[in-house]
């Protein structure tokens, strides 16, 4: 494939083009002014905790501060500022009010200086090396299976008999409901190609799809059912799966947690929602506070100069803010 684009487009541009076309990199989404940035700089040092040879990407909504774009950059992060992307008038009530300005990841799509990315959420850590994941064939979508078991599904015919793909033997899929629903991802995190293409098809597609509960999740599983293809549970553990289908985890082999669950997110965990008591969860919130506050994990800069230490988390008098003092150096 390099080699073509060298003879077509004449030796340097095809050398610069190929090297992009090999360039691969993970990428996360940042919007607002809220703590949600934490969530980004504890997985910028998980991804560095685990020794990836690729850069994280934040694709950064204009309505992020400066300082917290700072902070980013002094973690290392490639900051990339997108446009919102509205999805077309509706009344939808999303599962969660703020899904609304969920539909802006797609723009990660325009991302074609990269020839392969891996999405993933900010409420993501990452606690194994998965950069092999790069290597999966080209030309497929691939995320894990969600689970419709949380009430966030009342909604939906699955949540009301009882099916769940991760169970699909439980409760059979009734003939009257018509076909099974098709395998359905989790879009905290995924494996995907950027292409303009692709990019400019999903914005058009956008404009005439009625949105449903679960925002641009439901639409990229609409957009890319034909060639999605499933990875284990343990690239992506959407936490309820602990107690909705414990039979589908096992704990020391999982690579990649979602804190998902309502009360799960690491930087803001009280203990007080349902479920949020267990041990499992106390030890998983627990592994992603230590290493947000692993200071060996500061980006390094080189010599003499290792990126400060992290926004504090919520500490008795509140949070303490952190403001980078431009480097010396
Ligand atoms: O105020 C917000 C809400 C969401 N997000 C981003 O959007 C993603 C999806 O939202 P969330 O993870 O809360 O959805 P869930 O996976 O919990 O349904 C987050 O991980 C963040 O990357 C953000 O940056 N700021
Ligand atoms: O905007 C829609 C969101 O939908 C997904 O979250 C949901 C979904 O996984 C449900 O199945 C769970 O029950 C629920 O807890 C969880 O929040 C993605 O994680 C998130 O990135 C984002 O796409
Ligand atoms: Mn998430």
């Amino acid at each position: 494939m390099a080699r073509d684009i060298v003879t077509r487009t004449g030796a340097v541009g095809g050398l610069v083009k190929a090297a992009s076309l090999s360039s691969r990199a993970y990428v996360t989404f940042l919007a607002g002014n809220g703590d949600y940035v934490k969530g980004v700089v504890g997985l910028a040092k998980g991804l560095r905790k685990v020794n990836t040879a690729y850069p994280l990407v934040v694709a950064v909504l204009p309505d992020v501060p400066e300082e917290h774009r700072q902070i980013l950059i002094e973690q290392g992060c490639i900051v990339r500022e997108i446009e919102l992307v509205y999805p077309p008038e509706n009344q939808t009530q999303f599962a969660m009010a703020y899904y609304v300005i969920n539909y802006s990841k797609l723009r990660i799509w325009e991302f074609v200086e990269y020839s392969k990315m891996i999405y993933l959420d900010g409420d993501i850590q990452v606690f194994d090396n998965i950069d092999h994941l790069f290597d999966l064939p080209n030309k497929y979508f691939y995320a894990v299976m969600d689970c419709f078991c949380e009430k966030t599904w009342s909604h939906t015919p699955q949540f009301k008999i009882g099916y769940c793909q991760q169970c699909p033997d439980k409760v059979h899929w009734p003939q009257e409901l018509g076909s099974k629903p098709p395998l359905y991802f989790n879009a905290g995190m995924f494996v995907f190609e950027p292409s303009l293409p692709i990019y400019r098809d999903l914005l058009r597609k956008l404009k005439i799809t009625t949105p449903t509960s679960f925002a641009e999740q439901d639409f990229l599983n609409m957009f890319f059912k034909d060639i999605y293809k499933p990875i284990p549970n343990n690239y992506n553990l959407v936490l309820a799966m602990l107690w909705r289908h414990p039979e589908n985890v096992k704990l020391n082999e999982v690579k990649v947690v979602h804190y998902c669950a309502a009360g799960s997110k690491p930087w803001r965990y009280t203990g007080e929602e349902e479920n949020m008591d267990r041990e499992d969860i106390k030890m998983l919130v627990n592994k992603w506070r230590d290493i947000y506050n692993d200071e060996t994990l500061n980006y390094n800069w080189g010599p003499g100069r290792i990126a400060k230490s992290t926004p504090a988390l919520l500490t008795e008098a509140g949070v303490v803010h952190y403001i980078p003092a431009p480097s010396a150096a």
